[in-house]
């Protein structure tokens, strides 16, 4: 599985509510790791096993095009992202969290400091408060725009063990997102999320899939908070126990749905676990949740 170029690289294994991750640092950007290189790694049973890859790079070690610090001089390390099958992503919301954990860990960040991250959407700032790391997501976009938010939705989805097409709504983080409601949970367990989802028209750079039960509303410390359960289909990997982009996507598009006076504060409910959503100023996200460091490994 691995090729001579890699032998003896050192690597850690860490996860976000369960989204696994393999993550190592490579300064200069000298590393050459093409897609096999990855899928073989994030191979459950040859490799390592992750749903997804993070190298963490100087951002002045970023090839041209990609100028990060003119967008934030202190993003001193950037997030070069990559799905399990060795695709590359915009974003990962549990990863940049992972990210900034394993960073502090090996001392390349200031430990319990706010941290400016590249990433292939722009700078994100993560910081710590006890255990949970606090992601500012940026901005987010309903590329359906306002016909799709009054319709609700603006796709057309096919689910293995789902009977018929189900109504989706598309939420960029800015990774593509297609959210899909179900009316209880009972359906949720039906689905198959093995078999590709089949989402019509097909949106042009592929999208994750979530599927999402909304549970209702409470007041907590005087402020109301919804919450919603949710599985989803990452692009470029499968079924994950959780995707942090995907929770945004999820509490945005349920927000939505409810209209006028809905929470801005969301508990999403995951098979890795629980984080929370809270949309700020009406018009960015910010997502908090664990970061787990669990092993390092070297390549044989
Ligand atoms: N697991 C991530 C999202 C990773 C990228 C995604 N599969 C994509 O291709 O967009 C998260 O926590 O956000």
């Amino acid at each position: 599985m691995t090729t001579p170029a890699l032998r003896g690289l050192r690597l850690t294994k860490g996860h976000g509510t369960e989204n696994d991750f393999l993550l190592l640092t490579d300064p200069d950007g000298a590393l050459v790791l093409d897609a096999a290189d990855v899928a073989g790694l994030c191979d459950r049973r040859a490799g390592i096993g992750a749903d997804g890859l993070i190298r963490a790079v100087r951002s002045r070690a970023l090839p041209e095009g990609v100028d990060v610090l003119a967008e934030d001089s202190t993003a001193e390390w950037f997030m070069d992202y990559r799905n399990a099958d060795g695709s590359v992503a915009e974003m990962c919301g549990n990863g940049i969290r992972v990210f900034v954990a394993y960073l502090e860990r090996e001392g390349l960040v200031e430990p319990g400091a706010a941290v400016a991250v590249g990433t292939r959407s722009g700078v994100r700032r993560v910081w710590r408060t006890g255990e949970e790391y606090t992601v500012d997501m940026g901005p987010w976009r309903m590329p359906g725009g306002a016909a799709a938010i009054d319709q609700g939705y603006d796709v057309a989805v096919v689910v293995a063990g789902l009977a018929g097409a189900r109504a989706g709504l598309r939420v960029d983080v800015p990774n593509p997102h297609t959210v899909v409601a179900l009316p209880d949970v009972a359906e949720l367990d039906a689905a198959d999320l093995g078999p590709a989802v089949v989402v019509e028209p097909v949106p042009p750079a592929g999208t994750n899939v979530e599927l999402v039960v909304p549970l209702g509303e409470e007041v907590l410390d005087g402020e109301a908070v919804g919450t919603v359960r949710m599985r989803v289909q990452e692009r470029g990997v499968g079924e994950t126990r959780s995707c942090g982009t995907g929770t945004c996507a999820a509490a945005l598009a349920v927000r939505a749905w409810a209209g006028r006076g809905a929470p801005d504060a969301w508990r999403v409910l995951v098979p890795g676990g629980e984080v929370r959503v809270r949309v700020v100023d009406g018009d960015r996200v910010e997502l908090t949740g664990p970061a787990v460091l669990v092993a390092d490994v070297s390549l044989r």
